[in-house]
């Protein structure tokens, strides 16, 4: 065995320099435009995909994050083999997603949350045996995968039913376990909690985890419900305009961006922003006086922690109200959306209408 072929079997998508252009129609404005558009017409180039490089390990559940229009469908398009690469090299379980499609299909599930893959007016069951032969599951397997499908989804009630007359819900479960009736070893999920409310959204999440642990299958997750992906993700890869702007670890994202605390506080009594710069001298925080009564403190976790910038305060002041807050997921997340890089962390010092500590 080669050593080319040694990293195909330990990675299940290895994506080299992949991109992606349209060519799409540019309409002229106005009447007179639209009238030159009907014989001579202009076209332009859009790149939704520039160059991106990243490979996923086998077992491994990797988050695909980018706000609208980022280019996530068109990767995903890309590595299950409906579009063709404009240029760079891709391999999905060691197979050429567009080249090689019947064999490789049978080895890849895909649910598109906004698309179904289930016949609309026959019944589920009914579905699921098409995709049986689509798939050439042979039919003591299929019955064995089915049961098992059935019994872990809650599908007993819902298999003779047409399509049509599920909800939303509902038909995502039976979507999820039509991409798994063949066994893939790999999952392409693009937005499967889209829509769904919490108690569903929590059960397919759990479903994927055990799915993960007793299989080792591997996941590759677009979403833009971030809970879906802490739920889910040690590795996210984010992309902005068809680049990839962060690629690792959803807690380094964090540790990296998150970094810190902001507590808010109500005093008892009117305190300036001099008086509270000088309580907390020499401790790396950034205060942001709100009125003469109320102020927040943003504490970077790696310069000073909370109790001791509290120590100096209480005693010397009264307070009567602390509130700390976390910096969530969202928020870094869209704040990295807001800047376009996840190389440089959102400086304290930077924050907006902050009285900067000397
Ligand atoms: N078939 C197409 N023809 C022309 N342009 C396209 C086509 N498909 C996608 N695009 C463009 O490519 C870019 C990336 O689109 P893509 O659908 O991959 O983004 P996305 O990250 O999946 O967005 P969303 O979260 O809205 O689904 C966008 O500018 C989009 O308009």
């Amino acid at each position: 065995m080669d050593a080319s072929n040694a990293t195909t079997k330990a990675n299940a998508i290895e994506v080299r320099d992949l991109r992606k252009d349209f060519v799409v129609q540019q309409n002229r404005q106005g009447l007179k435009g639209a009238f030159r558009d009907l014989f001579n017409r202009e076209y332009k180039q859009v790149a939704a995909v520039k160059d991106i490089s990243f490979t996923i390990p086998r077992g491994e559940i990797c988050g695909y994050i980018g706000e609208n229009g980022a280019g996530k469908s068109t990767t995903i398009k890309m590595l299950t083999g409906i579009l063709v690469p404009t240029s760079g090299h891709l391999t999905v379980n060691g197979f050429v997603p567009y080249k090689e499609r019947e064999a490789f299909v049978r080895g890849i599930g895909v649910v598109f949350g906004q698309r179904s893959q289930l016949w609309w007016d026959i019944g589920v069951v009914e579905s699921f045996q098409l995709l049986r032969k689509v798939y050439r599951v042979p039919e003591d397997e299929f019955k064995q995968r089915l049961d098992e499908l059935v019994e872990r989804l809650q599908l007993q009630e819902l298999l003779s039913r047409p399509v049509r007359k599920l909800s939303l819900g509902q038909r995502m479960r039976c979507e999820l376990a039509a991409s798994l009736l063949h066994n893939p070893s790999i999952l392409f999920l693009d937005e499967p909690t889209i829509g769904l409310d919490i108690v569903v959204k929590t059960e397919i999440r759990e479903f994927l985890k055990e799915l993960n642990r007793r299989y080792e299958t591997t996941i590759l997750l677009t979403t833009h419900d971030l809970q879906d992906i802490e739920a889910l993700c040690s590795r996210v890869i984010m992309l902005d305009d068809g680049r990839i702007i962060y690629d690792g670890g959803l807690d380094e994202l964090k540790a990296k961006w998150g970094k810190g605390k902001e507590v808010h506080l109500q005093f008892e009594q009117p305190v300036s922003a001099a008086r509270l710069e000088e309580l907390t001298r020499g401790l790396d925080v950034v205060w942001k006086p709100e009125n003469e009564q109320s102020a927040q403190v943003w504490i970077p976790q790696d310069r000073a922690n909370v109790s001791e910038v509290l120590a100096r305060l209480v005693g010397v002041l009264s307070i009567h109200d602390i509130k700390i807050v976390e910096t969530n997921t969202d928020d870094i997340v869209r704040e990295i959306y807001k800047s376009g890089s996840a190389d440089k962390p959102a400086a304290a010092e930077e924050r907006e209408g902050a009285v900067s500590h000397a």
